[in-house]
């Protein structure tokens, strides 16, 4: 798949962990770039160092040798925004002061943060539930606060982390549909992380499968199926099924070799 334009370029990328066991290499000569706008999915066996490559894209961690390089445009606009399975709202904030926490920590004005904010609270199916605290809301709703923070962030792009790993089934296909709303009206560039190769296949452009223990890009597997996409629809066809089998055969092999 060919984008007009690069949003993220990742050369030589290598992460080694010191740990008194001695070194933990992560990562290993990772190659990759990933166009403005694409959803890219990231697969791979527990350990290969996915949430590592994510860490350092978003300045949380250092590589050991490489580069990362991120396109900015707008300089007034976040680098990055991540969402982590974990949810991650403030408990004392409630839904309205969550999604707009980003826009305020920026200095945005008050009556533009709560259009925004409004916005995707609408967008995610909470407007009633705007003025409540966490403590009030399910898991699900508590996610679904923390994707619609990430997209009021208005960031450059986005780094999902199994956001939707710890929901059970209904919600989580009810948070990839919404997600892929949100996302495909916003055109934004993200990297998102799962273990489900179904997740990945509903959601992705793009599906990168990586190699057990030292992580490496075994192989990037392009998503040719059409958008916008129905979670429902997407399942049922013939080419789900090829794709699904080629992901899998590739991630196969990947989680045999740690056995
Ligand atoms: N801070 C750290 N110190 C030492 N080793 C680490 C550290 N963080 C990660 N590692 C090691 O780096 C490797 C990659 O870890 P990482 O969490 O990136 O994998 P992952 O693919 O996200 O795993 P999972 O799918 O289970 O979440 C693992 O061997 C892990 O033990």
């Amino acid at each position: 798949m060919i984008y007009a334009t690069e949003s993220i370029r990742i050369q030589n990328v290598n992460k080694l962990f010191s740990t008194p066991a001695g070194p933990i290499a992560a990562l290993q000569n990772i190659t990759l770039s990933i166009g403005e706008g694409e959803f890219f999915c990231i697969v791979g066996p527990s350990g290969c160092g996915k949430t590592t490559l994510l860490r350092i894209l978003a300045g949380l961690d250092k590589s050991s040798s490489g580069n990362v390089s991120i396109t900015a445009g707008d300089c007034g606009r976040p680098v990055n925004s991540m969402v982590f399975q974990e949810q991650s709202i403030f408990p004392w904030m409630t839904v309205e002061n969550n999604v707009e926490y980003g826009l305020r920590m920026r200095g945005v004005a008050k009556k533009i943060r709560r259009e925004i904010a409004r916005h995707y609270i609408g967008m995610i199916g909470l407007s009633q539930f705007a003025n409540a605290y966490p403590a009030q809301l399910s898991g699900g709703m508590k996610q679904r606060v923390s994707v619609a923070r990430a997209f009021a962030n208005d960031p450059e792009i986005l780094l999902m982390d199994e956001p939707f790993g710890a929901l059970d089934e209904q919600n989580r296909i009810l948070l990839q549909q919404e997600l892929l709303r949100i996302w495909e009206g916003s055109g934004k560039t993200t990297v998102f992380i799962t273990h489900s190769i179904d997740e990945a296949l509903c959601l992705g452009d793009r599906v990168m499968v990586m190699s057990a223990h030292p992580g490496t890009v075994k192989t990037i597997i392009d998503i040719d199926l059409p958008r916008p996409r129905d979670i429902a629809t997407i399942r049922t066809l013939g080419r789900y099924n090829e794709l699904y089998q080629q992901i899998w055969l590739a991630l196969r092999e990947e989680v045999r070799g740690r056995k």
